[in-house]
C-alpha cells in the first residue's frame, strides 16, 4: 500500500516541478533547482526500482542536459554561468516566497558605498597623475575587456564622470573616439572608454574596429601579429566549455567573464571578443596590462580581479610546462558540473605507440591532445572533476607495451581479438552494420593463462585509448562512488574514442544478483549494465568493453548477454609452453639443449602460463643455490654457471600446476555452453 502512495507523492512533486519550469516564469536559479530536484527524484526512483534502469538513464540524461544548459549558459536571463549576474540571479531566486522582496545588491547602492567612492576617486587621481600616453591603449584594452563593468560605471580608473550616468552609454563614449569608430552603434557596438587624452589614434582603427564586432573579428590579418592578445581574452562560443590541452592559456574559456548583455559570445555584441580587436586597433600588442603590473590601486571589480588573477596563473603555468591544470574555477555554486573544465587534466596518451612495438598503426597515441584542443564533449559536463582526474591518472593505461608475440599460443583468441578489436578500431568504415564489432568481450579461463596479458596487448596494439580498471578496485576503492565512477569512466571513454575499457576480475563487478548483495555493488552493476547496453552510448560510439575473469560461472546472466563475444583462454598447449620457456631462457645464461627443452615441455603438462613463468624463475635460481653462501658476496655475474636441465628437475619438485583437472573441466563445460570458441 505504501509504494503507490509514495509514488503518487513523487508524481505530484514531479508534475509541480514540471509545470513550474514549463510556465516560463521561472528564473534561471529556480530552473536549476527544479532540474536538480528532478534528477534526484529519478535517482531515487531508480534505486527504489520504480523506474527501469533504461528509462531512468534516459530521463537522467535528459534532465542532466537541461540542468547543465542552465548552469553553463552565460545568458544573463536564462543561465547561471556568469559572475556578478550569477549572484544577483541566485539572490533573486531566493525571493520565491515573496515577489516583493528586493535584493539589497543594487547598482545604486554599490555606488553610494563610501569605500567604492573612495576607491574610484583614488583611481581617478592616479590615472590623472600617472597615465602616460603609452598607457592609453592599456586603459582602452582593460576597459573594453571588462566592458560589462561599464554597466556599473566602474571602469578601471578611466571613468571621469559619474559612473552611474556614464554606464553603458555608447553615445557618450563614441563622441570621444574617431568618426570611423563611432560608426558602431547599438548593441553591436564596442564602446571604448573615453580616450580624449589618447595622443595618437591610429588611422587603422576604423577597419579593424568596424570588423571587430562581427564574426570576422577573428580574421587572420587582424590578429595575426597579436596572438598573445587573444590569450588573455575569453573564448568559446556560447560560453560553452572549451576543453583544451592548452587550456591554461584560456583560463576563462569555459567560464569566461560574461557581459552585462545577454547575448552570447560571437553574436557581435559588446563582449570580450571585441577586446582583442580594440587592443589591436589601438596598437597594443602586449597582453599584460601595465596598470595591472604597476600595481595601481585602481578599483577592480571582482571580475577584473579574477581575470587578472587568471592571467597571472596562466603565465605561471606557461613558465612551468609540467603543470597541466587549467585556470581557476569561476563557479559560485558547489559541485557545479561546469567547474570540471577548469580542472580537467588533458589525458596524455602513452608515448610508445603501437607502431613502435610492431603493432597495427591505429590512431596515433598523441591524438588525444589534438582532440583535447576542441571544445569538450557535452557528455562530460555532469561528471565530478575529481572522478575525471582519477580516471585520467589511475585508470588510463600507463604500462609498458606488450606485443602479440609476447603471448604464447592462444592463436584463436588472438585472431579473434584482432578481428573484433584491432581492425574495427583501425578501419571503422569497413566494420559497419552487421560487421560492426561487439560492444563487449569476455576473456575467461583458468588463472594465469594470459587474460590480463591480452588486455595489455590490446592496449599497446589497438591504437585505442585504453582504460584499465580492476573491478575490485571499483567496489572497494571508491566505496559508495562506484557507480559514479563507472558512469564517468564510460563518459570519458566516449570522449576519447576509439577506446577500450578493460575490466579485470569482472566477476566481482557483475556477479549474480543475490539476497545478500550489497546495495552499492547492486548500483554499480546496474550502472554498468546501463552503460554496456548502450542506453547512453550511440551505435557509432567506438567504445569496447573487455572483461577478464577466472570465474565465469559467477557472472550475472544479464551481463553475460551483453558481453557478446566470450573467448576461452585455456591452459597453454605444448608449443605455447615451449615458447614461454624459450623466450624466458633466451634472456638468461642457459645451456638447455632442444631435447631438454622438449622434456621440460612434456613434464609441464597442465601448467598455466604463470606456472611456466614460475618454473623458469625457480630453475634460474638453481645456479645461485649451488654456490656456497660465502661466495655469493664476492662472485661476479659471469662466474655464475648457466642454467641447466638439472635446475628444472629441481624446480619441478616445488612448482606444481595451479589449476586442477576438476577446475579445468568446469571451464571447459562453461566454454561449451556459453563460449564463442571453436
Ligand atoms: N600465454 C602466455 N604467454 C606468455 N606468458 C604468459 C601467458 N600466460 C600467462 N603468462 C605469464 O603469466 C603471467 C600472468 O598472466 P596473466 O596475469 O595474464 O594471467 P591471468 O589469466 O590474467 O590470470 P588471472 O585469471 O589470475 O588474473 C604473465 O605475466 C606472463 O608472465
Ligand atoms: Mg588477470
Amino acid at each position: 500500500m505504501q509504494a503507490p502512495c509514495s509514488r503518487s507523492v513523487h508524481l505530484g512533486e514531479w508534475q509541480k516541478n514540471y509545470f513550474a519550469v514549463a510556465s516560463g516564469t521561472c528564473t534561471a536559479g529556480q530552473k536549476a533547482d527544479a532540474y536538480r530536484a528532478q534528477i534526484l527524484r529519478i535517482q531515487y526512483a531508480r534505486a527504489a526500482s520504480e523506474l527501469s534502469p533504461v528509462c531512468a538513464a534516459r530521463l537522467f540524461k535528459k534532465y542532466a542536459e537541461k540542468y547543465s544548459s542552465v548552469m553553463d549558459s552565460d545568458n544573463a536571463e536564462t543561465g547561471l554561468n556568469n559572475y556578478a549576474e550569477d549572484i544577483l540571479a541566485q539572490a533573486r531566486s531566493q525571493q520565491s516566497d515573496s515577489d516583493k522582496w528586493k535584493s539589497g545588491l543594487s547598482v545604486s547602492h554599490v555606488f553610494r558605498m563610501q569605500k567604492v567612492q573612495e576607491m574610484m576617486q583614488a583611481g581617478r587621481r592616479l590615472r590623472d597623475s600617472e597615465l602616460a600616453p603609452a598607457d592609453a591603449s592599456a586603459v582602452i584594452h582593460k576597459a573594453a575587456a571588462v566592458s560589462d563593468v561599464a554597466q556599473f560605471g566602474v571602469c578601471g580608473g578611466s571613468a571621469d564622470s559619474d559612473p552611474r550616468t556614464d554606464s553603458a552609454r555608447g553615445t557618450a563614449r563614441t563622441q570621444d573616439i574617431p568618426e570611423s569608430s563611432a560608426s558602431l552603434k547599438g548593441p553591436q557596438s564596442v564602446q571604448p572608454p573615453p580616450v580624449t587624452d589618447t595622443p595618437k589614434m591610429s588611422p587603422a582603427v576604423s577597419v579593424p574596429f568596424g570588423e571587430s564586432v562581427t564574426a570576422k573579428s577573428y580574421a587572420k590579418p587582424l590578429f595575426a601579429s597579436v596572438r598573445k592578445e587573444d590569450d588573455s581574452s575569453p573564448k568559446g562560443a556560447g560560453g560553452l566549455n572549451v576543453f583544451s590541452s592548452d587550456q591554461s592559456r584560456f583560463p576563462l574559456a569555459c567560464e569566461g567573464p560574461r557581459e552585462g548583455t545577454s547575448a552570447p559570445y560571437g553574436s557581435g555584441t559588446t563582449d570580450a571578443h571585441s577586446a582583442p580587436a580594440l587592443r589591436t586597433a589601438f596598437g597594443k600588442t602586449d597582453d599584460d596590462s601595465p596598470r595591472e603590473e604597476s600595481g595601481l590601486p585602481a578599483f577592480r571589480t571582482a571580475r577584473e580581479q579574477l581575470w587578472a588573477e587568471q592571467r597571472r596563473q596562466q603565465r605561471a603555468a606557461q613558465r612551468a610546462p609540467g603543470c597541466s591544470h587549467g585556470g581557476v574555477k569561476k563557479s559560485l555554486g558547489a559541485g557545479r558540473s561546469r567547474g570540471i573544465f577548469g580542472k580537467f587534466v588533458p589525458p596524455v596518451p602513452k608515448q610508445d605507440g603501437g607502431e613502435q612495438s610492431g603493432g597495427v598503426p591505429g590512431r596515433p597515441r598523441g591524438a588525444g591532445r589534438a582532440e583535447a584542443a576542441h571544445p569538450v564533449d557535452e557528455r562530460l559536463k555532469n561528471l565530478e572533476p575529481k572522478m575525471i582526474e582519477l580516471i585520467m591518472s589511475e585508470v588510463m593505461d600507463q604500462g609498458p607495451p606488450v606485443s602479440w608475440d609476447d603471448i604464447a599460443g592462444l592463436e584463436f583468441a588472438k585472431a579473434t581479438i584482432r578481428e573484433v578489436v584491432v581492425w574495427p578500431m583501425v578501419r571503422p568504415d569497413i566494420f559497419t552494420g552487421l560487421r560492426g564489432p561487439p560492444k563487449g568481450i569476455l576473456l575467461f579461463g583458468p588463472p594465469g593463462t594470459g587474460k590480463t596479458l591480452i588486455g595489455k596487448c590490446i592496449a599497446s596494439q589497438s591504437g585505442a585509448t585504453f582504460f584499465c580498471i580492476s573491478a575490485s578496485s571499483l567496489t572497494s576503492k571508491w566505496v559508495g562512488e562506484g557507480e559514479k565512477m563507472v558512469r564517468a569512466l564510460f563518459a570519458v571513454a566516449r570522449c576519447q574514442q576509439p577506446a577500450v575499457i578493460f575490466i579485470d576480475e569482472i566477476d566481482s563487478l557483475l556477479s549474480q544478483r543475490g539476497d545478500g548483495e550489497h546495495e552499492s555493488s547492486r548500483r554499480i552493476k546496474t550502472e554498468f549494465l546501463v552503460q554496456l547496453d548502450g542506453a547512453a552510448t550511440s551505435a557509432e560510439d567506438r567504445v569496447l568493453v573487455v572483461g577478464a575473469t577466472n570465474r565465469p560461472q559467477e557472472i550475472d546472466e544479464a551481463a553475460r548477454r551483453r558481453l557478446a563475444k566470450r573467448l576461452y583462454i585455456p591452459l597453454p598447449e605444448a608449443p605455447a609452453r615451449e615458447q614461454i620457456v624459450t623466450s624466458l631462457m633466451s634472456r638468461e645464461r642457459c645451456q638447455l639443449s632442444a631435447e631438454e627443452v622438449q622434456r621440460v615441455v612434456q613434464r609441464s603438462q597442465g601448467f598455466s602460463g604463470a606456472d611456466m613463468t614460475q618454473l623458469c624463475r625457480e630453475a634460474s635460481l638453481g645456479p645461485i643455490r649451488s654456490l656456497q653462501a660465502a661466495d655469493i658476496a664476492t662472485v661476479t655475474p659471469d662466474q655464475v654457471r648457466p642454467i641447466a636441465y638439472s635446475d628444472f628437475e629441481n624446480a619441478f619438485r616445488t612448482v606444481r600446476p595451479s589449476v586442477s583437472p576438476k577446475d579445468l573441466e568446469l571451464y571447459e563445460d562453461w566454454n561449451r555452453t556459453f563460449g564463442c570458441g571453436q
